[in-house]
C-alpha cells in the first residue's frame, strides 16, 4: 500500500514520510502517558502523595504534548491527503496522456473516472482520517507490552503472542471481503457508465426500444451493483464482528492470565506491592486493548481504499507508447509502411495484414476498400494510436517509434469522423490545433474550412460559445470547426476519414475544396468515400481484409478493371456521374 501511495505522491513522498514518522512518534508518546499511570497509582496507593503528584503533572505534561502532537499530525495528515489528491491526479493525468488511444475504451474511461473521483478521495482520507488511529493503535499497544513483560512476563508474554495472531485475523478478514469490494467498485463503475450512456443515448435508446426497453441496459447494471453491495456489506459486517470478536478473545486471554496470577498470589501471602502490581497490570491491560479495536475498527475503510488503491495501480500499470531515448526527427513529408501486422487484442484476428505502402512528400492518397478492411487502422497507426505488431510505419523516413510524439504531432494532423469540441467559443477550438496562431491565420484556417460562413450568421461571430462538447452546434457544423482546427496546424502531413453519409453536400463539398487547395502542399492521405475526393488524388491505394489489392495511378487501376474500376462504377452509378477511360479525373454531369 505504502508503495502505491508513493507512486502517486511523486516528489510529495516526503510528506508522507514526515506524517508516518510523526504517527509512530504520536503512539509512543501516548504509551509512555499511559506508563505513566504506573509510578502514579503505586505511590498514589502506597501514601506517598507529594510523588504521586509529581507523577500526575507528568501524566498531565503528557497528555498535553499528545494533544500538541494530534492537533499536528491531522493537519500533516490533511496536508498529505490534498497532495494525493492534487499530485496523485496530475500523475495519473499525466500517465494516461501517454497511453495508447486504444486504451480508452468505454469501461477504461469508466473506470479512469471512477478512480479520479471516488478512488481519490478514498485512498486521500487514509492518511487524513484512517492512518493515525490504525499506526498510534498499533504502537501504543507495543509499548504497553514492554511494562506488561516487566511487570508480569507470563501477561507479557501472552500480550506478545495475542498481537501478531490478532494482525493475522485482521489480515485475514480483509482478504475475505476484498473480492467483493473490487467487484462492487466495478459494477459501481460500470453503472456510471451506463448511466452516462443513457443520458447520452435517449435519442437512440427512444427511437428503437421504446421507453421501457430503454433502461433494461441500465437496469441489469444497477442490479448487479445492488447484488455486489449486499455481498460487500455481508461480508463487511461479518469481518467487522470477526475483528470486534479477534480483540475481545485476546482481552479474555489476557483476563485469564491475570486471573491465574491473582490466584497464584491467593495462594501464597498477598502483599501490597503485589496488588498494587495486579491493579496496574488491569489497567494496562484495559489500555492496552483499546486502541486495538480502533485499528478493528478502521479495517474495514482501509481494505476498501485499498482496492481503490489497486485499481487506480492497475491504470497505472497499462504501458505507455515508449518514447525513444534520442528521438530521431522527421526527414520529409513521406509515409511508408513496410510489412504492417497489426490486432486490437491478441486472441483478435490481424486487421491489417502485411501492409506495404509508400506515399511520397506532397501527394495525395486515396486509400479506398469496403467497410472493415483497416483503412481507419491504417490512418491510426501513421498517427500513432497504436504500435504495429509486426513491421513498421515510417513518417518522414523515420520509424515513428524513433521519434519523440511532439515530433510526430507535430508532423502529421487529423480530421477524422468524430471530430470532439471543448466547451469554449469557435476560436478556443480552431485555436486548439495551433494556440500561437495570429488572428489573421485563424481567420484563414476558418475560411479555408467554411467556418467563416457559419460565424456570420451568429451574432458573436467566432467567440460563440460551442457548448458542451460542440452540443450548440449542428453536426456539419463540428465538423467544419474540426477541420479548420486540423488545418491551422499547418502540419505538412494530413489524414482525413472521409465521412460516408454523415455530411451533407455542402460539408463535402468544403472537404473537397479544403483539399483541392492543400493538395500539391501537403501529403494527403485520405479515407475517401466521395467521388470528387478520389477524382483528385495522384495514387489510389485499395485494402481488402487488411490487406493492399491494388496500389497506383488512378489511369493504371482504372485500365487494370480490377477493385478500384468497380468501386468507380458503383459510384457512378450511385451518383450519376461519368467517367471518360482516357481521362481519369471525372466530370459531374
Ligand atoms: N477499437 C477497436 N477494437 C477492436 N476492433 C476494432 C477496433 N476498431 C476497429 N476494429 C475492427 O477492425 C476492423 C477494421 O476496422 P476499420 O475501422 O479500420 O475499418 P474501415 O475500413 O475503416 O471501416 P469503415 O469504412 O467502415 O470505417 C474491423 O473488423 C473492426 O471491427
Amino acid at each position: 500500500m505504502l508503495n502505491m501511495l508513493t507512486q502517486l505522491l511523486g516528489d510529495d513522498t516526503v510528506l508522507l514520510r514526515r506524517y508516518l514518522g510523526l504517527a509512530i512518534v504520536y503512539g509512543v508518546l501516548s504509551g509512555l502517558t499511559i506508563l505513566a499511570l504506573v509510578p502514579l497509582l503505586s505511590y498514589l496507593l502506597i501514601g506517598q502523595l507529594s510523588v504521586a503528584t509529581a507523577w500526575l503533572v507528568a501524566l498531565l505534561f503528557g497528555i498535553l504534548v499528545c494533544w500538541g502532537v494530534r492537533w499536528y499530525l491531522e493537519q500533516a495528515g490533511v496536508r498529505v491527503g490534498v497532495a494525493i489528491l492534487q499530485s496523485g491526479r496530475h500523475r495519473l493525468g499525466e500517465h494516461v496522456a501517454h497511453l495508447p488511444v486504444g486504451w480508452f475504451t468505454a469501461a477504461n474511461t469508466a473506470r479512469l473516472s471512477h478512480a479520479t473521483t471516488q478512488g481519490m478521495m478514498a485512498v486521500a482520507q487514509l492518511p487524513a482520517h484512517v492512518f493515525t488511529p490504525v499506526i498510534s493503535g498499533l504502537v501504543t499497544p507495543i509499548v504497553l507490552l514492554s511494562a506488561l513483560l516487566v511487570l508480569h512476563p507470563p501477561l507479557g508474554l501472552a500480550a506478545l503472542v495475542a498481537l501478531p495472531l490478532l494482525l493475522a485475523v485482521l489480515s485475514l478478514t480483509t482478504k475475505l471481503a476484498r473480492h467483493a469490494d473490487r467487484a462492487f467498485q466495478q459494477h459501481f463503475a460500470a453503472t456510471s457508465q451506463r448511466m452516462v450512456e443513457f443520458a447520452s443515448a435517449q435519442a437512440v435508446l427512444r427511437a428503437f426500444s421504446g421507453n421501457h426497453h430503454s433502461t433494461r441496459f441500465l437496469e441489469q447494471a444497477m442490479q448487479q451493483q445492488q447484488r455486489s453491495g449486499t455481498r460487500l456489506a455481508c461480508l463487511s459486517a461479518l469481518s467487522a464482528l470477526l475483528n470486534a470478536w479477534a480483540v475481545q478473545i485476546v482481552f479474555a486471554v489476557l483476563l485469564i492470565v491475570t486471573s491465574l496470577w491473582i490466584n497464584t498470589l491467593l495462594e501464597g501471602a498477598l502483599t501490597v506491592s503485589s496488588t498494587i502490581s495486579v491493579i496496574i497490570a488491569l489497567v494496562l491491560v484495559s489500555r492496552f486493548v483499546e486502541p486495538l479495536l480502533d485499528v478493528a475498527q478502521h479495517s474495514d475503510i482501509l481494505r476498501s481504499a485499498k482496492g481503490q488503491l489497486e485499481e487506480i495501480q492497475a491504470i497505472f500499470d497499462a504501458e505507455p507508447l515508449a518514447e525513444p531515448t534520442t528521438p530521431q526527427p522527421p526527414r520529409d513529408a513521406s509515409i511508408e509502411l513496410r510489412a504492417v501486422r497489426f490486432r486490437y487484442a491478441p486472441h483478435e484476428p490481424d486487421v491489417l495484414n502485411g501492409v506495404s505502402l509508400s506515399i511520397t512528400p506532397g501527394s495525395m492518397t486515396a486509400l479506398i476498400g469496403e467497410s472493415g478492411s483497416g483503412k481507419t487502422t491504417l490512418a491510426r497507426l501513421v498517427a500513432r494510436f497504436f504500435d504495429a505488431d509486426h513491421g513498421s510505419v515510417l513518417v518522414g523516413g523515420v520509424d515513428v517509434r524513433a521519434m519523440s510524439s511532439t515530433q510526430l504531432a507535430n508532423q502529421v494532423s487529423q480530421i477524422f469522423q468524430e471530430s470532439y469540441l471543448f466547451a469554449g467559443s469557435i476560436a478556443d477550438n480552431i485555436r486548439f490545433g495551433y494556440p500561437d496562431a495570429s488572428d489573421a491565420e485563424l481567420l484563414e484556417a476558418a475560411r479555408l474550412a467554411g467556418v467563416i460562413e457559419i460565424v456570420e450568421r451568429l451574432p458573436q461571430g467566432l467567440d460563440t460559445p460551442v457548448g458542451e462538447a460542440g452540443t450548440r452546434l449542428s453536426g456539419g457544423e463540428r465538423q467544419r470547426i474540426a477541420i479548420a482546427r486540423a488545418l491551422i496546424k499547418n502540419a505538412p502531413i494530413l489524414l482525413v476519414d472521409e465521412a460516408t453519409a454523415a455530411l451533407d453536400a455542402e460539408n463535402q463539398a468544403i472537404i473537397t475544396q479544403a483539399l483541392a487547395r492543400l493538395r500539391g502542399q501537403r501529403t494527403l492521405l485520405v479515407i475517401a468515400h466521395q467521388l470528387s475526393t478520389v477524382s483528385m488524388a495522384d495514387q489510389i491505394i485499395v485494402l481488402d481484409e487488411g490487406r493492399v489489392i491494388e496500389q497506383g495511378a488512378p489511369d493504371e487501376l482504372l485500365a487494370q478493371q480490377g477493385r478500384y474500376a468497380t468501386f468507380l462504377g458503383q459510384r457512378q452509378t450511385a451518383k450519376g456521374w461519368r467517367i471518360t477511360p482516357d481521362k481519369t479525373r471525372e466530370t459531374a454531369q
